[in-house]
């Protein structure tokens, strides 16, 4: 299997004793400058596939198919293994268990099945949660749909956020109880309460976006977090990359004069250049 590899490393990860932290992926250029960084990893967030894609807010208006083609653009472009945010698994456990087979032909390492009510129902101001039994069918369903078994299923749960650090332990072992292969949190606040956690639970543990306290990487290692998010910047910032051009060029800069554009080199290196050139030399013939 081409992608089991890319499996293998994430799952290397998990088991080993440090915590890393993830590049923020979303297209085909960015997963090759997080590879060429030398991240372990990429993080595809829901929230970046809903800006990339769609150009909208993290509201789950992007469908399944959408997601599942942006991985596999990324997986084509790079060898980075990849962290996939699937959401709620776009429906309910039996839609869980395609987005899993569809995220697995795509070439996702490993994704995560949250218990969050989405998209948000009428009415609702505030996030909800399934129930504990719909979240358990859900990971249950995940890992049913999953045919490469290297390919990494985790639990998510926003339990500590949305309603108590008590329910997200509860939850966390309920899921855990199902065989996923690991626990993902978010809405973690204190040292305190991800120290609770892990007396709790025995997977490898993921952190999506902690408060300063917590973001000491040795410190997270001792207490079981293998992978901790840093948000996604790196798409911010090309957002701001194109407004500043854009700007520029509309107010009359010549283009030879823009700021910060990649070099040629940066440039030939994202698009893989000297690998494109080898291949027509063997296969187009030499240029006249
Ligand atoms: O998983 C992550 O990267 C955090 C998240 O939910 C998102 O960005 O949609
Ligand atoms: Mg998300």
């Amino acid at each position: 299997m081409a992608f089991r590899s890319r499996r293998e490393k994430l799952r290397s990860i998990l088991s080993g004793g440090t915590c890393v932290h993830p590049g923020s992926v979303y297209d085909a250029i960015s997963i090759r400058i997080a590879e060429d960084l030398g991240f372990p990893l990429g993080m595809f967030g829901g929230s970046v596939a809903s800006l990339a894609v769609l150009g909208d807010p993290d509201i789950t208006l992007i469908t399944l198919t959408e997601l599942a083609e942006q991985m596999r653009r990324m997986s084509r472009a790079a060898a980075l293994p990849v962290l996939v945010d699937a959401d709620h698994g776009y429906g309910n456990a039996l839609n869980v268990r395609r987005t899993v087979q569809e995220l697995e032909t795509a070439g996702a390492a490993g994704l995560t099945i949250e218990d969050t009510l989405l998209p948000a129902g009428f009415g609702e101001a505030k996030t909800q949660l399934i129930s504990l039994e719909e979240g358990v069918g859900k990971m249950k369903a995940a890992l049913d749909g999953r045919g490469d078994p290297s390919l990494v299923i985790m639990g998510r749960t926003g339990a500590a956020s949305i309603t108590s650090i008590e329910d997200a332990i509860r939850r966390a072992r309920a899921y855990e109880a199902t065989g996923v292969d690991a626990l993902f949190f978010t809405g973690i606040k204190s040292r305190a309460e991800l120290e609770a956690i892990v007396s709790a639970t025995r997977l490898p543990i993921v952190l999506g976006g902690a408060p300063e306290e917590l973001n000491v990487l040795e410190y997270l290692a001792g207490q079981r977090v293998r992978i901790a998010l840093q948000g996604h910047a790196p798409i911010a910032a090309a957002t701001q990359a194109v407004y500043e051009t854009q700007k520029a060029l509309r107010d009359g800069t010549a283009p030879k004069n823009l700021k910060g554009l990649p070099s040629s080199d940066l440039t030939s290196r994202v698009t893989r250049e000297a690998d494109v050139k080898a291949r027509s030399a063997d296969v187009l013939g030499p240029k006249q």
